[in-house]
């Protein structure tokens, strides 16, 4: 019994705590374990909501800038570029931004600024696809009589395309995966590249296990062909000192572009004179970019790689580490610059010796004012200043230092290059005969 009235009593105490637990709500609200009262609600509800404003707010300011920027874009290819035919999907992932705006390309950025001479260039176009047959067609099934080059990549060919249009047409050596990469790379950056002093990529075909790149035609060729012409090539007329210089200004423009004028940094990483095409007027175009580097698995400006290129244009640092940065190219940039002065091949073992290695034969030269004239290429006798000569003699020193952080950037070199090209234009115009035993475009 006792344990009964005390189980009661417990009952009862507990009866009455949860009375006193559970209220009543004033208003005769019924009971609710969970209410809150409403200043507590207030507390918790308001920062939600002004958290939810916020994102809200930033959402649009985020939607706003990327209307913007598609519409200031005048670039028509999307920042992926998707190759896609029945045969061969990808798409490429890295992103390159061109600094330089439409309008800062029309009148100066990569072209040359006012009174430069370029014409204004055509608006970037979209990189066609090209099925085979097509591309057979054009080149006559790709016939001897329409091949114009032999790369360690592949075959070029001459081929009227669809719309009449003249262009060269590269079909690649089937290489596995690096050669695939290479592909993919030459198509993705220059499908996205503009600069009129870089060949225009037209199209492309990647239909079954061919590769093909159909890119501008340049009707003179390699600077290679006219500066070093093999045993079975026509002989063309020496380049003259002015063509040469105005060659070596636009292949650095190129370089700037690629340097300073993209983000990230494209490194072209083969830049040697079968790269260098001339147009109809002998005005350089920079191509062959299989091998290109894009700056985005930069780590302080350094890139850790295989060293590829060709041997006499790569930098020291380069050749004995794989460490790249943009003052590989310079140092390739120094190599042609010395080609174009001497007439020399940067590695020639019929030499004698003490000579066969470009660089080392012409550096000590280079800073020495009597011993320079004696280095220049015999067939430019009588067509250059003494001043002009030092300059360029001095320029390319620069670029070859073995120093990587002594060269120049390529912008310093393209703003000593101009005054000594215009002075050729004016030059040109002033006495209207030729200096020159070529025709020079009097655009500067
Ligand atoms: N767009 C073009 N217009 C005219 N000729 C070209 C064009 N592209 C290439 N050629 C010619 O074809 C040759 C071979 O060019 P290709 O780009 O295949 O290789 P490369 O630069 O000589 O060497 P690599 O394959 O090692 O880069 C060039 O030297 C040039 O004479």
């Amino acid at each position: 019994m006792e344990t009964n009235a005390s189980a009661a009593s417990a009952a009862e105490n507990h009866t009455y705590n949860i009375h006193h637990l559970h209220q009543p709500q004033p208003h005769g609200q019924p009971h609710h374990r969970d209410v809150l009262p409403s200043s507590s609600v207030l507390i918790i509800v308001i920062p939600i909501i002004i958290m939810f404003l916020i994102l809200a707010i930033l959402l649009l300011i985020v939607m706003l800038r990327r209307l913007q920027s598609a519409k200031c874009n005048r670039n028509p290819k999307s920042s992926k570029s998707v190759i896609n035919n029945s045969n061969c999907t990808f798409i490429a992932h890295s992103t390159i931004h061109i600094n330089s705006s439409p309008a800062e390309v029309k009148s100066g950025g990569c072209l040359y600024g006012t009174g430069s001479g370029r014409q204004p260039q055509p608006k970037l176009r979209d990189a066609q696809v090209f099925t085979l047959k097509e591309l057979e067609m054009a080149t006559d099934k790709f016939s001897e009589a329409k091949l114009i080059g032999n790369g360690t990549h592949g075959v070029v060919y001459r081929g009227v395309l669809r719309d009449g249009s003249v262009a060269a047409i590269k079909m690649l050596h089937r290489g596995g995966r690096q050669g695939e990469r290479a592909f993919r790379l030459e198509v993705d950056l220059l499908s996205r590249l503009y600069c009129p002093c870089i060949a225009q990529l037209l199209g492309y075909c990647a239909d079954q296990n061919h590769r093909l790149l159909v890119i501008e035609y340049m009707p003179n060729g390699s600077l290679q062909k006219h500066l070093h012409p093999g045993k079975n090539q026509s002989r063309t007329r020496p380049l003259n000192w002015g063509i040469r210089l105005r060659i070596a200004l636009d292949c650095a423009r190129a370089l700037e572009y690629l340097h300073e004028h993209t983000t990230p940094s494209v490194i072209h990483r083969n830049f040697k004179c079968s790269s260098i095409l001339l147009d109809q007027n002998f005005r350089a175009k920079l191509s062959g970019f299989g091998l290109a580097k894009i700056g985005s698995d930069k780590l302080n400006g350094l890139i850790s790689t295989r060293v590829l290129g060709t041997t006499g244009y790569l930098a020291p640092e380069y050749a004995s580490t794989g460490k790249l940065t943009t003052k590989s190219d310079v140092y390739s940039y120094g190599v042609i610059l010395l080609e174009l002065l001497t007439g020399r091949v940067p590695i020639d073992a019929n030499r004698p010796p003490g000579e066969h290695v470009l660089v080392s034969w012409a550096l000590p030269h280079l800073t020495n004012r009597e011993k320079v004239e004696e280095m220049v290429d015999p067939a430019l006798q009588g067509q250059y200043s003494n001043k002009d000569l030092i300059q360029v003699a001095a320029i390319a020193a620069m670029c070859v230092q073995t120093e990587a952080d002594y060269r120049p950037l390529m912008t310093d070199v393209v703003q000593s290059l101009i005054p000594l090209v215009k002075n050729l234009s004016s030059a040109f115009s002033s006495s209207n005969s030729l200096r020159f035993n070529q025709p020079v475009s009097p655009r500067t």
